[in-house]
């Protein structure tokens, strides 16, 4: 899934084991299920990245943003993190790792007001309600969101019928993604923007 990215997709994990705790980047007990739960979860995105400029909002730790960047070099992506300590992180290692597709841009994703993405990701930063109306502006027409999503999500659909509607979403559908891998099922809500 990684392709050629394979040994900085194992340097990344490396990093993340030796200094993710300790930056209050990732729990401890989520390190002995990294590629399980979070390295593999964030990977299945790729294939759905066009070229192009993709934003990663509230990348934190790098999760799909990172990820995504070394799995799809072809891809730009742009990291969006408001939080100083973890965008030094996500600086560090897109340096670190080589990864010249990357920018970091510490903001708020409601702050930003001028990307005209061609894709939204997000995973693990608010419910579908409030997602929608942070990340859709920052999208250009006909591009899509693709969020990443829990085993919540049809209730989160439901939550969000009205913040679709006010953001003019179209082709709105859940996907999931993963079955029989030995990953966590991987749902990602996608729809147009516009
Ligand atoms: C729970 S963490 C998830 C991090 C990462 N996406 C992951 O899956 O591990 C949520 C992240 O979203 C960021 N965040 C929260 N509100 C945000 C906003 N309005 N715009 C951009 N990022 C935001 C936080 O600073 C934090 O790093």
């Amino acid at each position: 899934m990684f392709g050629a990215g394979i040994e900085r997709a194992r340097s990344y994990a490396g990093q993340l084991t030796r200094r993710g705790e300790e930056l209050g980047l990732i729990g401890p007990q989520e390190l002995s299920r990294l590629w399980s739960r979070h390295l593999l979860n964030c990977v299945l995105l790729a294939p759905l990245l066009r070229p192009g400029r993709v934003g990663d909002v509230g990348s934190g730790a790098g999760l799909p943003g990172i990820v995504l960047a070394i799995a799809r070099p072809d891809v730009h992506i742009v990291l969006i993190e408001p939080m100083e300590r973890r965008t030094e992180w996500l600086r560090d290692e897109a340096e670190r790792l080589g990864l010249a597709n990357v920018e970091v841009l510490r903001a708020r994703a409601e702050d930003i007001s001028d990307l005209a993405l061609d894709q939204v990701t997000a995973r693990a930063v608010a419910a579908l309600r409030t997602l929608i109306p942070l990340t859709a502006p920052l999208v250009r027409a006909e591009g899509e969101l693709l969020l990443m999503k829990g085993a919540r999500v049809a209730e989160e659909l439901t939550a969000a019928r009205k913040a679709i509607a006010a953001a003019r979403l179209r082709d709105v559908e859940v996907l999931e993604l993963g079955a029989g891998l030995g990953t966590e099922t991987t749902r990602v809500f996608r729809a147009s923007v516009g």
